[in-house]
């Protein structure tokens, strides 16, 4: 994708959500962040446990409703929408969730999980209708269609997670945050799943945001990757540019303890530590310092990289 055909789906600005604000235990999971995500990519979110990538997604996507900031979706600010307006945004912005065991009711049949957003937004004609729609989509993520009367206990994590994936997919949204959608399955299946993903990203044109916090895989699905780290985005580039130029300290002890595969590597690497105690410095923000290379700091630093 070249600069001229990246049309942001979803412009995020200045974006805060705080937790108990004004009392004692206030947390800033979100502090002021801004970005777009664009039609048709996948953007990583990254950053360790803590950092606020959960509560970006639930905030977007208006789970919660924000602190402070704006959230533009194909250019209509969903940040402050109220509930019945709401409804047709949240048709277009689904969520896949990171345990495919707690998302799922266990006392729901298979059909009637997918077929949730199909009932809320009455898009089913009549009950045949709404049969084939959910047999289509379990066909969609690879299951068989005879599973739709089955419990969600009769699968294993996976096939799960494939549900979800159906799930989310049943409302025709243009728009997928993937929450962590592979940490909780077995290495062998998370490949399995996230080209799942990249083949319906493909056929129906559409965007992730996809989060995790391991970054061995998300290299191989993202376009681009914004890293948080104690609520702010402290880097955001191409993938090839974070994980071959990372300019962050931050982000350079993360990369820097991903595992080498190559024993021979493996012995001149050393894991780059970061300053937690001082991790953010005055006049810093989010500037571009090389096109499309967003990182967190201060105006002179930006200069240097001009
Ligand atoms: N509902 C809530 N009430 C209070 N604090 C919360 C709430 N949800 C999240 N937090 C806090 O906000 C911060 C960010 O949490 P969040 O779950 O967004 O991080 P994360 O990066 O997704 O982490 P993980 O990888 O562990 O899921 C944490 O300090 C967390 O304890």
């Amino acid at each position: 994708m070249t600069n001229s055909e990246q049309k942001p789906i979803v412009k995020v600005r200045h974006l805060k959500q705080y937790f108990n604000e004004g009392k004692k235990d206030e947390v800033k999971a979100v502090d002021d962040i801004s970005f777009d995500i664009y039609e048709g990519e996948t953007l990583g979110l990254v950053g360790e446990s803590g950092s606020g990538k959960t509560t970006t997604g639930r905030s977007i996507i208006r789970l919660y409703n924000p602190t402070s900031g704006d959230v533009y979706f194909h250019d209509e600010n969903i940040a402050k929408l109220k509930n019945k307006h709401l409804k047709d945004f949240r048709k277009q912005m689904q969520m896949i969730f990171q345990d495919p065991y707690a998302s799922l009711d266990p006392r729901m049949k298979v059909k009637d999980i997918i077929a949730e957003g199909i009932d809320i937004h009455h898009l089913a004609q009549n009950s045949e209708d709404r049969d084939r729609q959910v047999a289509d989509l379990l066909k969609k993520v690879n299951l068989n269609p005879e599973f739709a009367n089955r419990y969600p206990h009769e699968f294993s994590g996976g096939q799960r997670q494939r549900i979800g994936i159906a799930r989310a997919l049943a409302v025709q949204p243009d728009f997928i945050i993937a929450d962590e959608p592979i940490s909780a399955l077995d290495v062998s299946i998370q490949a399995q799943v996230v080209n799942l993903l990249q083949d319906i990203q493909e056929e129906q044109g559409l965007t992730y945001l996809f989060i995790a916090h391991d970054l061995s895989m998300v290299k191989y699905i993202s376009d681009r990757i914004a890293v948080l780290y104690k609520g702010k985005i402290v880097e955001m580039a191409e993938t090839e540019e974070v994980y071959n130029h990372p300019l962050h300290p931050y982000t350079q002890s993360l990369l820097s303890a991903v595992p080498v595969p190559d024993p021979e590597l493996e012995r001149n690497h050393h894991v780059k530590e970061f300053d937690h105690s001082h991790p953010f410095k005055e006049g810093e923000e989010l500037r571009e310092v090389k096109p499309g290379h967003f990182l967190y700091c201060d105006e002179a630093t930006a200069q240097k990289y001009q």
